[in-house]
């Protein structure tokens, strides 16, 4: 019988402390996601000291990368700026493998998906900056998460988006919702892009104007970062479904080379 061979997409942890010891950890609709779509994630640990050997070890074995969603901050000094009173949570250990890998990512040509906190590092790694609380800036919505305990409205479609014609986003998905309006996505973020970092390509936006996904203008491969979570039951979301296909797609072309 014949052994389908899943390609190995690695998955960047945060630092946590689990019982007292400090710990790395993704959480499971990221990995479940990547699952069902044929791939074979592994999570990929996260040091503030992580060397190029460890960087370049990974780079050389995956078949792809995605970033994930995190409720800690990409440190402030990382785009100069300092810290604002609302951001209260950081992980620079995060930070220092994130914008680590991106380059190597892009330049291996390996397929890419940054979601939510992985789309704000992407913004970053090209020396764009974040606006550090989204809902203190005259003319934006609050896109913060609803305070309700039932995650499937937390994680359920909060506002339209606005996706830019003939873009990568367009490409993958060619659906509108009913009427003709955009697509409906989630929404858990304080943070979002203020200043564009350099070589991305703005793929859809929120109604309030936010940048919502970029995709790399310089990539030979898959390489889109949204600022909703994708990750949240993609197969009952058209959109969430495409930009999946999409990734799956990609890194089982990378596999066969
Ligand atoms: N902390 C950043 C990014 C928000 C984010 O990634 N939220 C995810 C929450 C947990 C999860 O679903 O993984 C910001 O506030 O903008």
């Amino acid at each position: 019988m014949s052994v389908t061979h899943r390609p190995l997409v690695g998955v960047i942890a945060c630092r946590r402390e689990i019982e007292g010891h400090p710990a790395h950890m993704a959480t499971d609709k990221y990995l479940t996601a990547l699952r069902d779509y044929g791939l074979a994630p592994v999570v990929l640990p996260v040091w503030e000291e992580a060397d190029v050997s460890l960087i370049t070890a990974w780079l050389e074995r995956l078949d792809g990368l995605m970033l994930t969603g995190s409720p800690t901050n990409v440190d402030p000094s990382r785009y100069g700026e300092a810290r604002a009173p609302e951001n209260e949570r950081s992980d620079t250990d995060r930070d220092a493998v994130a914008l680590a890998l991106i380059p190597g990512v892009i330049e291996r040509g390996l397929p890419f998906l940054a979601i939510c906190r992985g789309f704000q590092e992407l913004n970053v790694s090209r020396g764009g900056s974040l606006y550090q609380a989204v809902q203190k800036v005259p003319g934006k919505f609050d896109h913060r998460e609803s305070k309700e305990e039932d995650k499937a409205v937390r994680y359920g479609p909060s506002h339209e988006l606005d996706i830019v014609p003939e873009g990568e986003l367009a490409r993958l998905f060619s659906g509108v919702s009913q009427g003709g309006e955009g697509p409906r996505v989630n929404s858990l973020h304080q943070q979002g892009i203020h200043e564009l970092g350099q070589g991305l390509r703005i793929e859809a936006r929120a109604p309030d104007g936010l940048i919502e996904a970029v995709s790399v203008e310089d990539a030979a491969n898959f390489a889109l970062a949204v600022q909703w979570h994708p990750e949240w039951f993609p197969k009952e979301h058209p959109l969430y479904d495409a930009i999946f296909r999409g990734f799956a797609e990609a890194c089982t072309n990378h596999v066969k080379g």
